[in-house]
């Protein structure tokens, strides 16, 4: 695929979406910063008309050209930065064997190919011989955030399943219905070219016939409705599961409902069902937890101050007071080259907000926007901070920072919320709001946890920003 015809169309994708940006970013704050424009269908950066900005001088040719070349630059940099990563030992993307080393069936591969994967990544190098090993080998696996430990274990699912058994083989189970939906799509995607492998979802608003037992070969879902498809309605037999995939395993584990309900569907499973434990943050609690729960597992575990990835570079802004995060938020993003954004903010911010008040068909109806880039910036809860896979997000903004039930920072929900952007070697920025001493503290609390510095951001130094992640 060739850099020019790549970042051409991201132009035209840009241009057939800036003005609904405009829109969306209307609804959250009237008073647009100067520097937020539409595009013509060329992609080309087109003064406003339609919206009354906060001022400054219409732009002229020289600057419209100037951010279109960033916008193909940067577009095109970080696909050729992804290859020289992976030519790079002491990246997680590097790894030594070629997908035909790793022993995929032939439509396996044409379908990783066609994906326009050229290399695997360390964890699928790793996992997957582990995975596909016989007898079939359990295993706990951790890798940082957008490393395709995605598709690692969709690849391991998709070469599992007997298509001639028209049964449920395996079940993955994710803690969000966008995270299923999500797996799905991959799975469907690297799938292409086996035609006889099936997947349904076990989320709400699929439904399915009580008592009729399922004939797809994989079943992705969240644990509530997928305990209930195996229990309740009987529509899986849980002795035929031979491959359990636990996606953000962590959360699985440690959250309350999460970890009862995966506990109870562990338990239906056959003891010499395979277990496959992924997810970018694991703590030590959740670790001794796991080696329990899974006999004999591999281990692939990172160090601590691997967790983080160096593609993403952190900071915060200074604010004297929540009011003056609105101001900063709208100078950042009028001030850079963004091609998407997601902004956390905790539940009860008075905006367009994708949080878990909405239904689920909202709820995908806004990912779909966004992933499709009508929608350019994404403001939600913590539902959308795991595993949401937008090659595009090249902001991240913590306006509140994550917390955990003692008010101390939430290390592991900071780092899968910065995660979203700077996904498989791309560059991002992940900027904090900070507006008193508290979170200032919080800011020092995940530094520590990371040994990672988090600089302070000067909204005037923007233009240095820019050329740090273009
Ligand atoms: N071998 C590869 N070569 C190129 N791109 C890849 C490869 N593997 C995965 N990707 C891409 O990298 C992005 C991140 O992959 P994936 O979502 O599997 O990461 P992840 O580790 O599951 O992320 P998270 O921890 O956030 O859930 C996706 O867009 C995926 O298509």
């Amino acid at each position: 695929m060739s850099g020019d015809s790549w970042a051409v169309s991201v132009d035209v994708q840009e241009a057939s979406t800036a003005c609904s940006q405009l829109d969306f970013l209307k609804k959250v704050d009237p008073c647009l910063p100067a520097g937020i424009r539409g595009t013509d269908i060329n992609g080309n950066i087109e003064p406003q008309t339609d919206v009354s900005l906060g001022g400054g001088p219409p732009p002229d040719l020289a600057e419209q050209s100037l951010l279109n070349k960033l916008i193909r630059r940067s577009l095109v940099r970080n696909r050729n930065q992804v290859e020289v990563l992976q030519r790079d030992p002491s990246s997680p993307l590097f790894s030594v064997k070629t997908f035909e080393e790793l022993r995929l069936k032939p439509e396996l591969l044409r379908g990783v190919y066609c994906l326009g994967f050229n290399r695997p990544s360390r964890i699928q190098e790793n996992a997957l011989p582990m995975m596909l090993a016989q007898p079939p080998q359990n295993l706990i696996a951790q890798s940082q955030s957008g490393t395709g430990k995605t598709a690692a274990f969709s690849l391991a699912m998709l070469s599992h399943v007997k298509p001639e058994n028209h049964w449920t083989q395996c079940l993955c189970i994710a803690p969000t219905y966008e995270l299923a939906l999500q797996i799905g799509q991959v799975m469907e995607q690297m799938g292409k070219f086996c035609p006889e492998v099936t997947l349904t979802y076990a989320v709400r608003g699929n439904r399915m016939q009580r008592g009729v037992r399922l004939q797809q070969h994989v079943v992705i879902g969240t644990p509530g409705t997928l305990l209930d498809w195996c229990s309740k309605y009987r529509i899986i037999d849980p002795k035929l599961i031979s491959m359990f995939v636990l996606d953000e395993a962590d959360v699985m584990i440690a959250t309350q409902g999460h970890r009862d309900q995966s506990i109870r569907i562990h338990r239906l499973l056959p003891k010499e069902c395979q277990m496959l434990l992924f997810s970018a943050t694991f703590e030590d609690s959740v670790w001794g937890f796991a080696e329990k729960v899974v006999p004999d597992p591999n281990i692939i575990r990172l160090r601590r101050e691997e967790e983080t990835l160096d593609t993403i570079k952190q900071f915060y802004i200074l604010c004297r007071e929540e009011e003056e995060k609105f101001s900063a938020l709208c100078d950042l993003y009028g001030g850079l080259t963004v091609a998407q954004a997601m902004i956390f903010c905790r539940e009860g911010h008075q905006v367009a907000l994708l949080s878990g008040e909405l239904t689920v068909e909202q709820r995908a109806d806004v990912i779909q926007r966004f992933r499709t880039g009508k929608e350019k910036v994404l403001v939600t809860t913590n539902v959308c901070s795991r595993g949401i896979d937008v090659e595009q997000v090249t902001l991240v903004v913590n306006f509140d920072l994550p917390v955990d039930m003692e008010g101390n920072a939430d290390n592991e929900t900071y780092l899968h919320r910065i995660g979203r952007t700077g996904r498989f070697g791309r560059r991002g920025f992940a900027v904090n709001m900070v507006d008193s001493e508290r979170s200032m503290e919080l800011i020092r609390q995940i530094e520590r946890h990371f040994n990672r510095s988090i600089s302070r951001l000067d909204p005037g130094s923007l233009q240095e920003m820019e050329l740090l992640i273009s």
